[in-house]
């Protein structure tokens, strides 16, 4: 019996064909056709030849899913068979993709590195437990925002997200204040995570042609070296830092963070977890959290300042709920439903990692008939999905609303919503994104009214995209805050 299942499996097999997609160019394949923003032109592609779509990236054989149907096939019914991912030549330095946790195989290495992570970092106890750190953060935010106002200062958006959200995230790993508004170690940081993220977005012939790889065409590996080698000294300066305050001190104020958590672990048997492991774990954590949610509070402010009567919901929710001049905390978070919403529809239209992180296929399989093979690399187009007007009336409006009296959800089970994937590989991060989108988008709007830079017009409020590691805008907001 078992004989002749296998049988009639590999007939089966056989008769499917690869899923339909453009005529692939010779050698290059379909490179071109992804264009400036490839999520947009596979969007246009998928009208064409449907929810599961394929490409010839070079060598690359690429599989693009545009639909929460397949979106569910693939993270939820196939989810092992999908739960690797591809490893781009860049994310190769250092031998990082050894020890990243957003890289690794699913193996026993990957699970030990999640169960680390939610255990010592996102369970609800220690979100609780370090939310006075990132309050004293928010108050540095304000506290900028506040001079700016009263010199008149335009603000940049982006840029002050950024900043807050990389302290934010030193305070919770390791209870370090990295930076401070317009230092020099801010534009430091910054900058060498902003060309680390714009190195691994940038296409790379090496990644599409494999037989070029050693001789890094574009000299993609050559700097890939030089940001991963100055973060990885950093994240080693703050590790031993903190070994030698151990040694030292019998200081615990830094006990609730993630790093005391990560060293106290490296001292039992459980778990391969030397200073070397650990700063690749730091570095994913930091790149993963970082850009994602700065750019995001960017989109949430640039809606609301072309959506005014939205931004006036928000606000008086905020007065109602908490109360004039009183500062937002993140245990207000669960009664603010209106900005819970706006948050959603924001990350619906302009989800930070629109096709997600690819994913690729450990075997041959079979799917709506199509036949998805080994090594196949994986693209869900969540931005596709989320603009999908068979799914959601007025697609392109910014309508909160429409999350008010619904139960979806971005808790990776609703599939026309997945902005944090979905599956064993689901974004482990999402209850800390949520909490520092929450309370920095309402520290902003809560204390200050915002005006658009003297010149623009709401209605002309440039949305265009750019693609990379995160969905930024093209044009960066700024905007000049006003004490209500
Ligand atoms: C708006 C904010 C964020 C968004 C939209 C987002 C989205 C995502 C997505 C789409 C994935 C891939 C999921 C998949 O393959 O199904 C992912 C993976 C990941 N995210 Fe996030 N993320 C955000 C913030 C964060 C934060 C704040 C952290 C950490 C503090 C974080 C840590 C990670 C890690 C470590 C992975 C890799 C997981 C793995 O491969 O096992 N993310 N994220």
């Amino acid at each position: 019996w078992f004989c002749f299942n296998k049988r009639s499996k590999s007939r089966r097999q056989r008769s499917a064909q690869l899923c339909p997609g453009p005529y692939p160019f010779p050698l290059i394949g379909n490179i071109l056709q992804l264009g400036r923003n490839p999520h947009q032109s596979l969007e246009k592609l998928s009208k064409t030849y449907g929810p599961l779509m394929s490409l010839h990236l070079g060598s690359i054989y690429t599989v693009v899913v545009s639909s929460p149907e397949m979106a569910k096939e693939i993270l939820q019914k196939h989810d092992l068979v999908f739960s690797s991912r591809t490893i781009p030549a860049a994310v190769q330095s250092h031998d990082h993709h050894k020890n990243s946790i957003g890289l690794l195989p699913v193996g026993n290495k990957w699970r030990d590195f999640r169960k680390i992570c939610k255990e010592q970092m996102f369970s609800t106890q220690h979100l609780e437990a370090s939310q006075g750190l990132r309050q004293e953060k928010l108050r540095k935010l304000c506290d900028y925002v506040q001079e700016c106002c009263v010199k008149g200062r335009v603000v940049n958006i982006g840029e002050v997200a950024f900043v807050t959200t990389l302290n934010f995230m030193s305070a919770t790993l390791f209870s370090v204040d990295f930076t401070n508004f317009d230092s020099d170690t801010t534009h430091e940081w910054k900058e060498t995570m902003e060309g680390l993220f714009a190195i691994v977005a940038a296409p790379n012939f090496a990644d599409f042609f494999p037989l070029l790889k050693k001789f890094d065409p574009q000299g993609i590996k050559r700097r890939a070296d030089l940001y991963f080698g100055k973060l990885l000294s950093m994240f080693e300066n703050v590790i031993n830092q903190r070994l030698e305050s151990r040694r030292t001190h019998s200081d615990t104020s830094f006990k609730k963070d993630l790093l005391e958590g990560l060293l106290e672990l490296s001292e039992g048997s459980e778990y391969d977890l030397s200073p070397k492991v650990m700063k690749h774990l730091l570095l994913d954590l930091f790149n993963a959290g970082t850009d994602t949610t700065a750019s995001t509070v960017e989109w949430a402010l640039t809606e609301l300042l072309r959506n005014p009567n939205k931004m006036s919901i928000a606000k008086n929710e905020l007065i109602t709920v908490i109360g004039k001049n009183i500062r937002v905390k993140e245990s207000d978070i669960s009664k603010l439903s209106y900005l819970q919403a706006v948050i959603k529809e924001v990350l619906r239209l302009h989800p930070p990692a629109p096709l997600l992180v690819p994913r690729k296929s450990e075997v041959d399989v079979e799917i709506n008939g199509y036949i998805i093979p080994k090594n196949s690399q994986i693209f869900v187009n969540v931005w596709a999905i989320g603009r999908d007007s068979s799914i959601w009336p007025n697609p392109n409006t910014f309508e909160p609303e429409r999350f008010l009296d619904s139960k979806i959800d971005f808790k990776g089970q609703d599939f026309e919503f997945i902005p944090f994937g979905s599956g064993r590989r689901m974004c482990p991060g999402l209850q800390i994104a949520d909490r520092m989108l929450l309370i920095m988008v309402a520290s902003l709007i809560h204390n200050f009214n915002w005006e658009l830079e003297p010149g623009t017009k709401q209605e002309e409020l440039d949305i265009r995209e750019k693609f990379g590691l995160a969905l930024h805008k093209e044009v960066p907001l700024k905007a000049l805050p006003v004490k209500p």
